[in-house]
């Protein structure tokens, strides 16, 4: 009850504000947390309540814009996630705590391409193939993609990249669960438990037809050293294996350290009894396993792939479990899944095959669904998950530490841009961070990303994140540079300013050009608030907070009450106000931040006041 008061008292009516309280249906044991609200991916834009009222559970959580000086309350619309293949209950539970959960299991392309303009974000297994097309019908609602598990090639990743959307995965929780499975297909290979098995549901017996090969002593090459791989690896060491492994990207120290040897792929295939293959389905190993390779391949090898079906040329393999060049193959995962009833490879009479089982244990499962369950969730609140798969990964405590300059960097960038003059495409865009950080302690990459955001989304339909800033600046023929100052200062603090020059383009505020030519802007964090700092060659002082009127005119006496008199006369308020100038009774510039938008009337009055040379009004 404290809560809802303590809410209800925050919201009564004043002077300024009307009541909102009547909106909220709070009971006794409602409860309220502070939270702040990111709609654009990365950048917190409004601090806001969130109500829970057991009493009321489809009350949507009401969110406080501040708004001028005042607050707005809206319904913060819960997201929908559309869950396509089946989840844990503990992720099911978690997602159904924090948005509508829409569990639609077997869609077709074309319903999936239906559902999913509905939707904020997408789960799916490896049995959903998320295309160009899913991300084109979402038509930008969708943020996040979550695969509940490792591999993403079921994923187009570049049109989620160019369509800003965040893909996420859960790798880790289902590693043991693969590599089990590999042990498990390894020894039922060797030991030929799947087609005894069938003969004795047969009604025979059979004990010289499946007599099978010993583990012990023999070389194992683990192709592909990563996670799957190195357990599979410890596990075969336990089985008394020798073994070696192939994996061009692995640390040989990481191998070394539990006894295996990395080794060329060419001397693993060619010395290995067993084979066993962990790499992911790239553009480099798609089919690696193929007619040339197996002419290379030690005679009588037995392979065991729990990765990805297409890694294997499957006709090939087919052909060397024919000719005896391969003895046997226990395969989890198939180029096509399923794979056709009359498959050749699946009913060849020295294959085992099970239907994509590597992760499916009960705790795997479990463990993969909380797992993407969070990442979804924190990926929703404009959390940068650490698990994404195409943004770079920016540490929490790098993020919190430049909050505020995120912000200043898409600031800048907006105003940048509405300084150019129409019709001056702009091509280079040279941006300076002065800091007294070393420039490997300081990462640039979200303000460069926030910079981009700002100074394309004014003036395009694109909405621009951190997954997609780069490449949306790429299309868009725009050369972002970065340069580093470094400034004696305190390197407790991250950066001392950021600038930004566009060069090679007119300027409808002439005195926004530098010295050089170019459109320059700087700014500065102070106190935790955004300034403008510098435009041109003209130093201000302005916060960034609300939008801001810029005139040049000639420094004297009665300019600042001029203008004050236009807009107050209009019931524009004036938040702040900074003058810069060359020298006194000379070239100055007035920036005014206001906190309502003037009027095209009140525009006009401002433009012909007699001492205002030129003027900007400037939409933050
Ligand atoms: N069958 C299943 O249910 C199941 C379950 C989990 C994982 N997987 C699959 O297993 C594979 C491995 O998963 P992981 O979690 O260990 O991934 P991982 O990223 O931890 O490991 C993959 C390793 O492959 C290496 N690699 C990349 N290119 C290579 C190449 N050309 N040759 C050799 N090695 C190469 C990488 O350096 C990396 O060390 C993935 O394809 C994943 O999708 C399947
Ligand atoms: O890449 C993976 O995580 C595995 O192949 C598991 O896929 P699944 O989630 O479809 O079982």
């Amino acid at each position: 009850m404290a809560a809802a008061a303590a809410i209800k008292s925050l919201l009564r009516p004043s002077a300024t504000s009307p009541d909102f309280s009547a909106l909220l249906p709070l009971s006794a044991s409602s409860s309220a947390s502070c939270v702040s609200f990111r709609s654009s991916g990365f950048q917190p834009s409004f601090l806001g309540i969130r109500l829970a009222d057991p009493a009321h559970p489809t009350i949507p959580a009401l969110r406080i814009r501040s708004a001028g000086r005042g607050v707005r309350i809206e319904a913060a619309a819960r997201p929908t996630i559309l869950v396509a293949e089946k989840l844990g209950e503990a992720g099911l539970a978690l997602l159904r705590d924090f948005a509508n959960v829409d569990c639609s299991y077997n869609l077709s392309p074309e319903e999936l391409c239906v559902k999913i303009s509905l939707c904020d974000a997408l789960i799916v297994r490896s049995g959903t193939k998320v295309t160009r097309e899913v991300f084109e019908a979402s038509k930008g609602r969708l943020k996040v993609v979550g695969r509940a598990g490792v591999g993403i090639d079921n994923v187009d990743l570049q049109a989620a990249t160019e369509s800003g959307c965040l893909v996420v995965n859960a790798p880790t929780a289902n590693t043991v669960a693969a590599a089990e499975h590999g042990i498990a297909l390894l020894t039922a290979m060797a030991r030929n438990v799947a087609q005894a098995d069938a003969s004795m549901k047969a009604g025979k017996w059979q004990r010289n037809k499946y007599v099978g090969v010993s583990l012990v002593g023999k070389t194992l090459a683990v192709m592909g050293f990563g996670k799957v791989g190195s357990e599979v690896a410890r596990r075969a060491k336990g089985l008394g294996m020798q073994v070696i492994a192939h994996d061009p990207y692995a640390p040989a120290d990481r191998a070394r350290a539990i006894g295996v040897e990395l080794v060329s792929f060419d001397e693993a295939i060619s010395t290995a009894d067993f084979i066993s293959l962990h790499m992911p389905l790239t553009p480099t190993t798609a089919k690696i396993f193929n007619d040339e390779t197996f002419a290379k391949i030690k005679k009588g090898v037995r392979i065991i792939n729990v990765a990805r079906g297409g890694v294997i040329d499957e006709d090939a393999l087919f052909r060397a479990l024919d000719n005896g060049t391969v003895a046997q193959a226990a395969l989890d995962v198939f180029t096509i899944e399923p794979p056709p009833k009359d498959s050749k490879l699946v009913l060849h009479e020295n294959v085992i095959a099970t239907p994509h089982l590597g992760a499916s244990t009960v705790e795997a499962q479990e463990g993969v669904a909380v797992e993407i369950a969070e990442a979804v969730i924190g990926a929703l609140k404009g959390e940068l998950a650490a698990t994404a798969v195409n943004a770079p990964m920016v540490p929490a405590q790098v993020l919190s530490e430049l909050a505020p300059y995120v912000i200043l960097a898409e600031k800048l960038g907006r105003l940048a841009v509405q300084l150019v003059a129409g019709g001056s495409g702009i091509k280079g865009v040279k941006v300076v961070y002065t800091s007294a950080r070393d420039p490997d302690d300081l990462d640039t990459r979200v303000l460069r990303a926030m910079i981009t955001k700002g100074i394309i989304e004014p003036i395009s339909s694109v909405f621009v994140n951190i997954v997609n800033a780069d490449y949306t600046a790429k299309q868009r023929g725009l050369r972002i540079s970065e340069e580093r100052i470094f400034r004696d200062s305190s390197p407790e603090i991250p950066l001392d300013s950021i600038q930004i020059h566009l060069s090679n383009v007119e300027s409808k505020f002439a005195s926004a050009l530098s010295d050089a030519g170019d459109i320059t802007v700087e700014g500065r964090v102070k106190d935790g608030i955004p300034r403008l700092t510098l435009v041109g060659s003209f130093s201000v002082d302005v916060s960034l907070e609300g939008n801001v009127i810029l005139c040049r005119n000639v420094d004297l006496p009665g300019n600042i009450g001029r203008v004050g008199r236009i807009l107050g006369e209009q019931n524009i308020n004036i938040s702040f106000m900074s003058v810069g100038r060359t020298a006194p009774r000379k070239q100055a510039i007035m920036a005014i931040g206001v906190d309502e938008e003037p009027n095209k009337e009140t525009l006009k009055k401002i433009g012909e006041t007699p001492t205002i040379e030129e003027f900007v009004f400037l939409k933050l």
